[in-house]
């Protein structure tokens, strides 16, 4: 596969340009049973923000866009690097052995992965070789194909209300989205009536801990929080305590993501799921991973290492509006076969929506629904 990558010029000669640099359903949420829990007191509740915290993006004014043109929007650049790279090959162009390597060059240059990129070629060259073949035609295989190895994992997140709480611990490498996908996760359980609690689990940064608060006064949800430094694994104990004791629907963990301590990050993960343990055997019910789109391959790295450390229930794959990656989405479905819940594009707080693999297909292929 890096051999495909490095070759010379291959991507100026598809796209002119340099290739992006690595960096770093509805859900069925059943309405919640009606509210008879006392009003929450929280350790420390939501409260203004510290100026350190950045404030999460505005709700704009004005028409809502509908999810599909976000979601066409902000898969644009992944789009066209896709659908740029297929016009170049296929412009009048029979489908023979050369347009076939070069097309499988340009999939897998948008990380796609080897096997979902063979698996295109594939199938047409079984159904089209030697014929005219116009790019629209090859979009539509891609399309198809993408949306086979997706369907499979596009599974809604469930909160069980028979638990109460159902405990979600949110993980994930640091900036790529943990606290904004809880502020925009909890936007959309409290819109479905749920009563919902946060811990800032991440003791580490105070300006994490400030911006959950941001998001808990946003959606009016409490924020359990200490100091900075604080036991990240006490303080999970006594929010669930805490939710325990008010009866609430679901509480959502934040955690800290120093991915360049493994053994630390791996030791305060592991006690955070056994504290919980001794109050809830099952707790925590769901372990969402977060994973940034434009780290492209490097998100493989990122499952590989949460799975084994924190058991990842589902995955959650943010800033998928800010990248021409989004095709790493596929290759960690194909790889890893986790649940695949929600996908973020764009910072506000409803630029989070449930994953669906047929539309997710259509948008990177430049099709319309
Ligand atoms: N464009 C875009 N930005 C996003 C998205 N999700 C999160 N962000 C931004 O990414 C940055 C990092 O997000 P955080 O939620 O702070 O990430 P984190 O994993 O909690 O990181 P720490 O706070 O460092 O632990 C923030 O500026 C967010 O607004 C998204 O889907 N699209």
């Amino acid at each position: 596969m890096s051999d495909d990558k490095a070759k010379p010029g291959f991507w100026k000669r598809m796209f002119g340009g340099g290739p992006e640099p690595v960096a770093a359903p509805t859900a069925p949420i059943e309405p919640a049973p009606t509210e008879a829990a006392p009003v929450p007191v929280a350790i420390e509740q939501a409260s203004a923000p510290s100026p350190a915290a950045p404030e999460p993006a505005a709700v704009a004014d004005g028409p809502k866009p509908s999810w599909w043109s976000k979601l066409k929007s902000g898969l644009a650049r992944t789009s066209s690097s896709l659908t740029t790279g297929i016009t170049a090959i296929f412009t009048k162009r029979k489908l023979d052995a050369a347009t076939l390597e070069e097309l499988e060059d340009v999939l897998i240059q948008a990380d796609l992965g080897l096997d979902t990129a063979m698996r295109i070629t594939e199938t047409l060259r079984r159904d089209r070789f030697d014929k005219e073949i116009s790019d629209e035609e090859v979009r539509a295989v891609l399309a198809a194909e993408v949306e086979k190895v997706l369907a499979p994992h596009a599974v809604p997140l469930t909160i069980d209300p028979a638990k109460k709480p159902h405990v979600v611990l949110v993980v994930g490498v640091n900036g790529t989205g943990k606290t904004t996908t809880i502020g925009k996760l909890s936007a959309e359980l409290t819109r479905a009536g749920r009563s919902v609690i946060l811990c800032a689990g991440d003791t580490f940064r105070a300006a994490a801990i400030d911006q959950l608060r941001i998001w808990g006064g946003r959606v009016g949800a409490p924020v359990i929080a200490r100091e900075p430094g604080a036991d990240a694994a006490g303080l999970a104990f006594d929010a669930l305590k805490q939710a325990r004791d008010e009866g609430r629907d679901v509480l959502i963990i934040d955690t800290a993501g120093r991915l360049q301590n493994k053994a630390e990050l791996m030791a305060e993960l592991e006690k955070i799921v056994r504290v919980l343990k001794k109050q809830d055997p099952e707790a925590p019910h769901s372990v969402l991973l977060t994973l940034d789109a434009t780290t492209g391959q490097n998100a493989l790295n990122q499952v590989e290492i949460f799975g084994r450390v924190a058991g990842v229930t589902g995955l959650v794959m943010t800033k998928l509006d800010g990248t021409a990656r989004g095709g790493i989405l596929v290759a960690i479905a194909a790889k890893f076969k986790l649940p695949i819940h929600y996908i973020g594009v764009g910072e506000g707080i409803d630029d989070l929506e449930p994953f669906d693999a047929a539309d997710f297909a259509k948008a990177i292929a430049g099709l319309e629904r």
